[in-house]
């Protein structure tokens, strides 16, 4: 097993008077993709949030190649070179695709090798260059904003729900992203509903269940285990097709 980029341990994350997290532990390793599964409520965007510090920690250690970042602040875990794509994106839609591009790249111009190699993952961008993006699709503003994220290299991209929403064709579209960020040797967690692209493109599998870890391991065990995806996520046969 490669070494581990991210580590949480015991992560525990109250929100309020809200106890979410009940000691969250589990492990990315570098250069690989690891699906962050479980129903719905489990507390899979309160630990992405969590490992951003966009709620702290209450207990528990994060760290990030071997740094400690519980405590630290989100510009600070930005810059440790962590990128984060929430459900609701965070792209502005007044501004054209390539100055959304353009702004996310906050150490200077992206060079055009790199520019080429996001385009090249979502090629409707590319047709839209020019175009507010309010006016691009909800498959396509989800591709923008992943391309916001990786518009400077960062070591660790956190994407939550990239397909929820989406139209097959475009959740093919995505899948083919992930795949081509993954050859290039990103590190990734993603968290997923649809279990058809969990499946095709996790290579761990971490399960939350009421802000647990009810299981980790390979993809590929849960794949082909079927009464454990139904035990740990509900999952019938048709979540294959
Ligand atoms: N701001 C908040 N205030 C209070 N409770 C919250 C807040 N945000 C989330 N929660 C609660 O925390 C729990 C976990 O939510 P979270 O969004 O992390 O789950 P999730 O696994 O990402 O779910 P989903 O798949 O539905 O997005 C839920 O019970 C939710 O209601």
């Amino acid at each position: 097993m490669p070494e581990p980029l991210l580590q949480l341990e015991g992560v525990q994350t109250h929100i309020g008077p809200y106890h979410i997290l009940h000691g969250v532990d589990f492990d990315v390793p570098a250069g690989s993709l690891t699906m962050l599964l479980g129903r719905n409520g489990a507390g899979k965007s309160t630990t992405l949030r969590t490992i951003m510090g966009l709620w702290q920690a209450s207990s528990g250690r994060i760290r990030f190649d071997g740094r400690d970042i519980t405590a630290s602040a989100t510009p600070d875990i930005a810059r440790a070179g962590i990128a984060y794509v929430p459900e609701a994106m965070g792209i502005f839609t007044d501004l054209t695709v390539r100055e959304n591009i353009v702004l996310a790249a906050r150490s200077g111009p992206v060079d055009s090798a790199r520019l080429d190699w996001m385009l090249g993952l979502f090629p409707a961008l590319r047709r839209f260059w020019n175009l507010p993006a309010g006016n691009l699709s909800g498959g396509q503003k989800q591709m923008l904003a992943i391309a916001r994220a990786i518009a400077e290299p960062r070591r660790l991209l956190l994407v939550d729900e990239p397909t929820k929403g989406l139209a097959p064709v475009m959740v093919r579209s995505m899948i083919e992203a992930f795949k081509a960020l993954k050859a290039a040797g990103e590190t990734i967690l993603l968290v997923e509903q649809n279990f058809y692209a969990a499946s095709v493109l996790g290579d761990g599998v971490v399960v939350m269940d009421d802000g647990r870890i009810v299981h980790s391991g390979p993809m590929s065990d849960l794949v082909t285990d079927q009464s454990l995806q139904q035990r740990l996520l509900g999952l019938s046969l048709d979540a294959h097709q």
